[in-house]
């Protein structure tokens, strides 16, 4: 019995044969499957997202904007406006960037059907390249790994330099060892996972291969690290389900 049950279109996109393994990016094809592939690909998803949620919706201030980079379908976005209602804010404006335009077009498509109660702004955007201001909470779900690893500081400390006093930064990742043993436990863990969601060997074989340049994990202690020689008060792991972890890091 899966434990997710696929709510859109199934994610078959490696479930063939493919006689060559182009790099994973997303496109048009994985943008229509995506909802299905991250649920059923990151352990711990379904709570992830209406608990980061919740984390920005409390640290949220008001006169103020919340970042989602790399929102993909919204996803995290849609939750933080729906939780914002239990916390008596005003004038919070929603900006949600990603630089795939497929994923931008559903994006808004899945917003359109929604009964948003803040200002939200769908931008198709380099996450390196825009300005970040006024923010209280910005959540970065799983983004940051696919950028550049010469790029992840640069891009954290503009985060940083671009946040009130008092906010938050919600960073999700999946992470690697330094021990190889416990690496190798994990990534047998994680792949356990997708078995037991559905994916054959075959599929998760053939997304590790099209993942491997593409997708590169820091350790804990390298985000650690990274978050407080930027300036960070202070860094929490408020949570991990084998090799998928969430911070919570706060300015002063
Ligand atoms: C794993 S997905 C994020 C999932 C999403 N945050 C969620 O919770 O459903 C990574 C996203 O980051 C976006 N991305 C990667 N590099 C980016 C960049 N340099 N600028 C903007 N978006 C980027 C990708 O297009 C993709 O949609
Ligand atoms: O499928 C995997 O192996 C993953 O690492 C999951 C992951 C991610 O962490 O971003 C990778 C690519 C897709 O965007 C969805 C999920």
């Amino acid at each position: 019995m899966p434990i997710f049950e696929p709510k859109t279109n199934t994610d078959k996109l490696y479930a063939q044969p493919l006689a060559q393994i182009d790099k994973f990016q997303f496109d048009a094809q994985v943008a229509a499957v995506f909802e299905d592939m991250i649920s059923r690909s990151v352990p711990g998803y379904a709570c992830l997202v209406p608990m980061m949620a919740m984390l920005a919706a409390r640290y949220a201030q008001n006169d103020s904007y919340i970042y989602d980079l790399g929102c993909s379908l919204g996803t995290i976005t849609l939750a933080i406006d729906q939780q914002l209602a239990a916390f008596n804010l005003s004038n919070i404006k929603l900006i949600a960037i990603d630089n795939a335009a497929a994923m931008i077009e559903q994006c808004q498509k899945n917003a359109a059907t929604f009964s948003l109660t803040h200002s939200v702004e769908f931008i198709c955007a380099d996450i390196r390249e825009i300005k970040i201001e006024k923010a209280s909470a910005v959540v970065l779900n799983f983004t940051l790994q696919f950028i550049t690893p010469a790029d992840r500081w640069i891009l954290l400390k503009r985060i940083y330099d671009g946040m009130q006093s008092g906010a938050v930064l919600i960073l999700s990742e999946k992470i690697t060892f330094a021990d190889p043993d416990i690496a190798d436990k994990m990534v047998d863990l994680h792949h356990a996972f997708k078995q037991a969601n559905g994916y054959s060997l075959l599929e998760i074989n053939q997304k590790r291969t099209a993942l491997e340049q593409v997708l590169i994990p820091d350790t804990l202690l390298e985000h650690q690290h990274r978050l407080t020689e930027i300036g960070f008060k202070g860094v929490m792991l408020w949570f991990q389900c084998f090799n998928f972890i969430s911070l919570l890091a706060w300015k002063n």
